[in-house]
């Protein structure tokens, strides 16, 4: 008897292969809303690079002597007002993870495909789920920042913690980097159908919609992030859909943080004069929001209809984001589909 020139020797590991890794990613959220969770959390937010761009020695005394001293406590507040009690959770992990479980249903037809996903501050990490992935025998991944819009401060900073995590790996996946599609037609016509569904259950109509973006800082527009013009499309693919004149439909940017100038025009002054000006009934969009979170529920659902009724205006709407919905996911899977080509 000839031995097998192909076995393995007995003591070999077992390795499993053959699979491709689905990775979507958020941006991140706290595991309470305590003065502790809320504390790590934007500490990890914060000290990112891709964040806050200015130099360590600037910006650490101000962060470490008073943002952490008294930022905790402010948003672990705001963050009370949107919890998801059911689950002991924000909104924004519990429509990413529902929306990993609608993926891995929505792809049954390719059994070589498994889906997970991670928060790029925060728990479950990317790293721990790269490898979770590859060891159930994802040779090649695809990772999914779910930004519409890329942004150096959303998309890039996830990509550089997963390779900060490959960087450490001896056998490595492959990796596929999921790009924008601000200007996807699936995303678009999304985005239209949930406005107008949306208005369909109200008595009135607006007088004005505005799609209000997370800002970023006028300085990094300035040094090359394309993520203002990105919005800019978003917009008008959207409003063109919808029909809507440029008097009719606005693109606003909220969140500011900081002294320093954000992309323009203010989500909150253009709210506040809107109503100061006679304006009486608006609707309110975050289409570069893949799920519902602190920013859309606190700051637009809750604080933007406040100062609007304080200031005048009559009657406020915030439409959903896209979230765990038929439309949304329809968005999601075409996108991941598309970057699976050739891999299954
Ligand atoms: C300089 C600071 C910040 C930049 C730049 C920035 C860009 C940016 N952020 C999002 C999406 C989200 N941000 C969220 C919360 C949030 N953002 C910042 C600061 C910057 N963001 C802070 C400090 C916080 C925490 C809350 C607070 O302290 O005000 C969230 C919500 C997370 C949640 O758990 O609900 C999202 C989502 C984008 C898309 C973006 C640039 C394009
Ligand atoms: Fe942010
Ligand atoms: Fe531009």
């Amino acid at each position: 008897m000839t031995a097998n020139p192909t076995a393995l020797p007995s003591d070999h590991p077992s390795v499993k292969s053959g699979k491709v890794g689905v990775l979507l990613i958020n941006l991140g959220t706290p595991d309470g809303t305590d003065y502790t969770s809320m504390r790590r959390y934007l500490r990890e937010f914060l000290t990112d690079r891709r964040v806050i761009e200015w130099s360590r020695w600037k910006w650490y005394p101000i962060l470490f002597g008073i943002v952490l001293n008294t930022r905790p406590q402010k948003v672990g507040k705001a963050y009370e007002t949107i919890w998801n009690k059911d689950k002991n959770e924000s909104y924004l992990r519990t429509y990413t993870r529902n929306q990993s479980d609608l993926m891995a249903e929505r792809l049954h037809d390719l059994p070589n495909v498994r889906v997970d996903w991670a928060m790029r501050y925060g728990q479950p990490s990317i790293g721990d789920r790269i490898q979770a992935l590859k060891d159930e025998g994802c040779e090649r991944i695809v990772l999914f920042p779910l930004y519409p819009q890329y942004a150096a401060a959303t998309t890039a900073t996830v990509n550089d913690k997963a390779f900060e995590k490959l960087a450490k790996m001896r056998w490595q996946p492959a990796i596929r980097t999921v790009p924008q599609y601000h200007d996807d037609d699936t995303y678009i016509e999304a985005l239209a159908n949930s406005v107008n569904r949306h208005l369909s259950t109200l008595d009135w109509k607006p007088e004005k919609i505005l799609a209000s973006f997370h800002g970023i800082p006028m300085s990094y527009f300035k040094l090359g992030d394309p993520y203002y013009c990105f919005c800019q499309k978003t917009g008008r693919l959207l409003r063109e859909k919808l029909g809507l004149s440029e008097e009719q439909f606005m693109v606003t940017f909220q969140s500011r943080f900081g002294p320093e100038e954000w992309l323009q025009p203010y989500t909150d002054k253009t709210v506040e004069e809107l109503a100061k000006n006679g304006t009486k009934r608006i609707a309110v969009l975050n289409p570069g929001f893949v799920s519902d979170c602190l920013e859309t529920l606190e700051e637009i659902a809750e604080q933007a209809a406040e100062s609007f009724h304080h200031n005048g205006g009559e009657k406020f709407t915030h439409i959903p984001c896209l979230n765990d919905s038929e439309d949304g996911m329809k968005v999601l899977e075409k996108v991941v589909r598309r970057e699976l080509l050739g891999w299954v």
